[in-house]
């Protein structure tokens, strides 16, 4: 059996230069570049697990581009922009670690199509951050900054800064993720996002402003009504939102459905003298749009911590030096512990949890915080491994045994865990891949990460189904369509079962739970349509054949017969057979389809 078919030519294969690791992986020896400047405990938690570490802050793009190959990892905060073109490079990357919460300077979708990991610290700077928010609503609210900066110029101006109280006055939140509320995940609109594990965060900006005596309301698509409600936030819809602030705060990633959400329409909907807050992302809310309510005096003031262009570029300087603006230099995430303080402030602990993300990532252990990979994610809990191991032989060997280009990956699975038809097809597809030698445009072999959009990209339809597993409480079928017709597979994985632990029920009992648990030990228990059982493991000759006396289905594992009498025969065998033998084989009478498979 060639190992090589680009028979399954809708896959574009090439040579491999670089393989993941399958197991025993470990950070030692591991290149990760700091291109941003970062607190030492990442450096020193780096270097500890073997990593070599080269911090260089302010690269240009092009040396970026020149030298990122050389790199396993790469770490960043806001200040580099890692684009498509660079990630291209990243021939060794593994994982790209943002040490803060923002991943809009990094290009996901480039990243997840080449398999590189992207991991944010989300929970790290969370305090820090929603500190900032309500320290600049409240000098929003008093003059602050105005009446400092007055002071400063040798003024005593008490009539000119007469402020509002905060008590009693509608705070609008725009997203009620970790930094507008208390949460376990940060998701507006931003699926991605959705799928990140994060420790829980402490009391943000809500429950702070709520001490001010302010009433809350907020929007956030993914945040249940309810739960809003137990929060003594009000959930309302994004119009509503807007109109009814008196002070606006946005909290919301950058994206295409968020950028510019604040501009001269929405903002003609809200109360003349609304005070709008920006401590989340530039280009959320449209400048020149917040300058002109500013000048017309429908926005009472702005506090923007956060800009389109960091530094700005000369044609946001107008809009910075609005005296109804108090502006600062994206300082949200800008705190540091003393020196011998027990505890991290915002810079140390981002440092040191993206470090040890790190770190897990190349030893392939669980990572937390991983924003473009929820199959990896899901890949890693106890009870979907099984699935995964299952799913990704079952593609290798329906690899081996299809030789047209597949135009359709049909994944159904019995057993109702949840996830486990979505990791099933990421898997399988490694598997069908792997198997093919299918490699990416930069040679690089499709992993959980980079598989679907791999697919996707080759108009290869994948889909998946929840069905009935029949006799078997847990299983998996998978269909590959072709041009030339399908071939299917089934399986499922048996737990050890232990002779005390789990014993035999008595006659017409109900199988004891343990019995249907899903394991790691493999059985495929239907070939092309035919029942029959066997482990997929080390060489295997498959074949068709009649079922009557004197033709070869021997020492075999013999499936079902078929409506023709044909049965499917699975031999166990010590090595590889030549194409010429299976050839040979194949002209037997009443012999067909004799295939060498292999699960190494
Ligand atoms: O997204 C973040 O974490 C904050 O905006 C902080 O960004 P910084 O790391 O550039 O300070």
């Amino acid at each position: 059996m060639p190992k090589n078919p680009s028979s399954n030519g809708a896959m574009d294969v090439t040579s491999p230069k670089r393989a993941r690791t399958q197991g025993g992986a470990s950070a030692k020896g591991k290149k990760v570049l700091i291109s941003d400047p970062i607190e030492q405990v990442c450096v020193d938690i780096l270097q500890k697990a073997g990593v070599v570490v080269d911090c260089k802050s302010k690269v240009p793009p092009a040396e970026l581009k020149k030298i990122i190959g050389e790199y396993d990892g790469l770490i960043v905060r806001s200040g580099t922009t890692v684009t498509a073109e660079i990630i291209e490079s990243a021939h060794k990357m593994t994982a790209i670690g943002r040490a803060g919460t923002g991943v809009d300077n990094i290009d996901c979708v480039a990243a997840t199509k080449k398999g590189i990991i992207v991991m944010n610290t989300p929970g790290g700077n969370t305090v820090s951050a929603a500190e900032h928010t309500c320290a600049l609503i409240a000098s929003l609210a008093r003059n602050v900054a105005q009446g400092d900066a007055s002071m400063k110029a040798r003024k005593w101006d008490r009539k000119k800064y007469m402020g509002v109280e905060l008590s009693g006055k509608t705070l609008g939140v725009l997203g009620l993720g970790r930094v507008g509320r208390e949460a376990t995940s940060s998701s507006f609109s931003c699926p991605l996002l959705l799928f990140s594990s994060s420790p829980p965060s402490p009391p943000p900006v809500i429950s702070r402003m709520q001490s001010y005596g302010m009433d809350v309301i907020g929007y956030d698509p993914f945040f249940p009504p309810d739960a809003s409600r137990k929060l003594n936030i009000e959930p309302v819809s994004a119009a509503d939102c807007m109109a009814r602030a008196d002070f606006l705060t946005v909290h919301v990633p950058l994206l295409d459905d968020t950028k510019d959400m604040i501009n001269k329409t929405s903002i003609a909907t809200m109360k003349p003298g609304v005070r709008i807050i920006n401590c989340a992302r530039g280009g959320i809310i449209n400048e020149a749009d917040l300058l002109a309510a500013l000048q017309s005096g429908h926005v009472a003031g702005a506090a923007v911590d956060v800009f389109e262009s960091e530094p700005p570029a000369e044609h946001e300087w107008a809009l910075i030096e609005h005296p109804k603006l108090v502006a600062t230099p994206h300082l949200g995430a800008s705190t540091l512990e003393a020196q011998g303080a027990s505890t991290l402030e915002a810079q140390g602990k981002v440092a040191e949890e993206i470090a040890n993300s790190l770190v897990a990532a190349f030893a392939e252990q669980p990572v937390v915080g991983v924003v473009n990979a929820p199959n990896l994610t899901l890949s890693q809990k106890p009870e979907l491994k099984p699935w995964t191991a299952l799913a990704t032989s079952l593609g290798k060997l329906l690899a081996q045994v299809n030789k047209a280009a597949v135009t359709s990956l049909q994944v159904q699975v019995s057993g109702k865990v949840e996830k486990a038809g979505e990791l099933c097809a990421a898997a399988a597809l490694v598997g069908l891949f792997d198997q093919s030698g299918a490699r990416d445009e930069t040679g690089a072999a499709i992993n959980l990460i980079s598989a679907p959009a791999f697919a996707a990209e080759r108009e290869m339809k994948v889909t998946t189904q929840e069905v009935e597993g029949g006799v078997f409480s847990s299983l998996l079928k998978l269909t590959v369509t072709t041009p030339k017709g399908s071939h299917v597979i089934a399986g499922t994985g048996l737990a050890a079962i232990g002779p005390r632990s789990q014993p035999i029920p008595p006659r017409g009992a109900a199988p004891s739970p343990a019995r249907t648990v899903f394991g790691s030990s493999q059985r495929v228990v239907e070939f092309e349509g035919h029942k029959l059982e066997f482990e997929p493991k080390g060489y295997m000759l498959v074949y068709k054949s009649i079922d009557k006396p004197g033709v070869l289905s021997r020492a075999c594992v013999v499936s079902h017969g078929d409506a023709q009498g044909a049965v499917v025969n699975v031999m166990a065998i010590d090595r590889k057979v030549e194409a010429a033998v299976l050839s040979k084989a194949a002209e037997l009478a009443d012999v067909s389809q004799v295939h060498c498979l292999h699960i190494g």
